[in-house]
């Protein structure tokens, strides 16, 4: 069989469902669903190890096919340089603008794997907080809570008393340009596991793609309880600490 540097279709073929150049198109298409990845927005990364698995640009992220996967290797990526060096290439496409962002939750928090979602939720979240003068989402006393871990390198989820909170960001007209504040968000909240950026979206990340996933599927269902809560007059954060029975 050809080395992959000889034949570099090699790192995207593969007929498990669970390999990251198969993966990618069947999370997107899914995440599409759920309006996540709409109009080309959002997408997906995954990292095996070494490698590092990434969408192209601009393209419908629920259509995707294996074959449109970029490939690179993080340990032979140049930090002070912004051109990246890919593995596999596919011809005709850009690999995805959100790629730095992607790779600092990989080097940075050791991620397998990162989500960013367009979702109306998230979206929302932001301007409800822009409103309030706020660049933190902090909700407490709702069960979801426990689907986060307590941070990168700790054992165990977040109990149902805890306050999650997940910082905000502002955009910027070039994708790029938010790596900084992205990075910046992850120094002040060293145990996030996501960043919202504000009138645009959300970056989640966990230490694989089941870990991702189920962390982006709880913090939409809480953007769309805040959301609710908001509209009810409800807040989000309780001042009772503890709502329930104490022990
Ligand atoms: C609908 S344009 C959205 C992009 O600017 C960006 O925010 C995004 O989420 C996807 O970028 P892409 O380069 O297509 O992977
Ligand atoms: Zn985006």
């Amino acid at each position: 069989m050809a080395a992959a540097h000889e034949n570099p279709d090699q790192l995207v073929t593969s007929s498990d469902p669970e390999h990251p150049a198969n993966l990618i198109p069947s999370l997107c298409a899914k995440f599409w669903t759920l309006g996540w990845v709409t109009g080309t927005g959002g997408g997906c990364s995954i990292r095996n190890d070494n490698l590092v698995y990434i969408a192209p640009s601009g393209v419908q992220k629920e259509l995707m096919k294996p074959a449109d996967i970029y490939v690179l290797s993080l340990k032979d990526q140049e930090p002070s340089l912004k051109q990246r060096t890919y593995l596999r290439s596919p011809p005709l496409y850009k690999p995805s603008q959100c790629t730095p962002l992607f790779l600092a939750a990989f080097t940075r928090r050791g991620a397998g794997c990162c989500i960013h979602t367009h979702s109306h939720w998230a979206v929302l979240v932001t301007l409800l907080l822009e409103a309030k003068g706020s660049s933190v989402f902090e909700i407490n006393n709702i069960e979801q809570i426990k689907g986060f871990g307590k941070g990168m390198g700790k054992v165990g989820n977040l109990g149902y008393h805890d306050t999650l909170r997940i910082p905000v960001i502002e955009n910027t007209p070039h994708e790029e340009d938010l790596t900084e504040y992205l990075e910046a968000a992850m120094e002040e909240y060293p145990d996030t596991y996501a960043v919202l950026v504000r009138r645009h979206g959300v970056y989640v990340w966990g230490d694989n793609v089941h870990k991702a996933k189920t962390q982006c599927e709880s913090l939409d269902y809480l953007f769309q309880l805040a959301v609710e809560m908001h509209q009810l007059g409800l807040p989000w954060i309780s001042s009772i600490a503890q709502i329930g029975p104490q022990r």
